[in-house]
């Protein structure tokens, strides 16, 4: 078994934190991604996960929200085990993978009405107002086969701007596909759900512009073996 590394604890000024990583240690097929990650993470606080490919970034994000299980340690959210909260998740955290993850033959509105379920129910307005903010007005009635890589991204990330959303967003590799002017919305609506008391982890080879969040930084590339 390959062990690609140790991790030293990050420290992020807390009270109580609303993730708590406990001396994780991830294995994919039998191979040995990490050990010993521990950090938390406060209300305001943006979470950078970067690295080289298959370093590991995508399978911390499962981790942090329950997907898959660490084979040691822990994750707490707001206190408390993750694993006994499993049955709320959705109210408390918002999870998107790294692919866009729409159904070709629904519009882009039904898309994002299926994608927003879990947190929102019913309001067309919404769904609406959330495709305007991602720049995709005239395209809610076109089908996602027929919509490019990055229009497809944004209904995705349009999920960003529906009402009543959790606080804590795991997002991996959001800036994918995404042009420059979708990336500087992106990194500025990101910077105001923190500002305003969210909590951001994002896993993504972007360059964060550091004027428009002080974020925090885990480089798993740093502990590859
Ligand atoms: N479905 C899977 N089954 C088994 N092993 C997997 C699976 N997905 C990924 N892995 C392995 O887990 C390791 C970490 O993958 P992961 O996707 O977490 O990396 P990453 O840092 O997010 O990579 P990238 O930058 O390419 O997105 C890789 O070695 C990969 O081969």
């Amino acid at each position: 078994m390959q062990n690609l590394g140790d991790f030293q604890n990050i420290k992020l000024d807390a009270t109580r934190p609303v993730l708590e990583a406990i001396t994780l240690s991830c294995e994919r097929d039998q191979r040995r991604l990490f050990t010993g990650l521990s950090f938390q993470l406060q209300t305001g606080d943006m979470l950078r996960i970067r690295g080289p490919n298959g370093s590991g970034k995508s399978s911390l994000l499962r981790l942090l929200c329950g997907m898959t299980q660490p084979v040691s340690g822990h994750v707490d959210l707001f206190g408390q085990a993750l694993v006994r909260q499993r049955g709320t998740l959705a109210s408390k955290l918002l999870w998107i993978g790294h692919a866009a993850g729409v159904k070709a033959l629904l519009t882009a509105e039904e898309n994002l009405a299926w994608l927003g379920a879990l947190h929102m129910h019913g309001a067309n307005a919404s769904i609406e107002q959330a495709l305007f903010a991602v720049g995709l007005r005239g395209f809610e009635d076109t089908r996602c086969h027929a919509l490019s890589a990055g229009q497809q991204r944004r209904i995705a990330l349009a999920r960003l701007y529906l009402p009543d959303l959790p606080t804590l967003w795991l997002l991996d590799e959001p800036f994918t596909a995404l042009d420059k002017a979708g990336t500087k919305q992106l990194e500025a609506h990101l910077a105001r759900h923190c500002d305003r008391g969210g909590t951001v982890v994002l896993t993504t080879h972007h360059e964060l512009s550091q004027q428009a969040y002080a974020y925090k930084d885990l480089d798993l590339g740093q502990y590859a073996a």
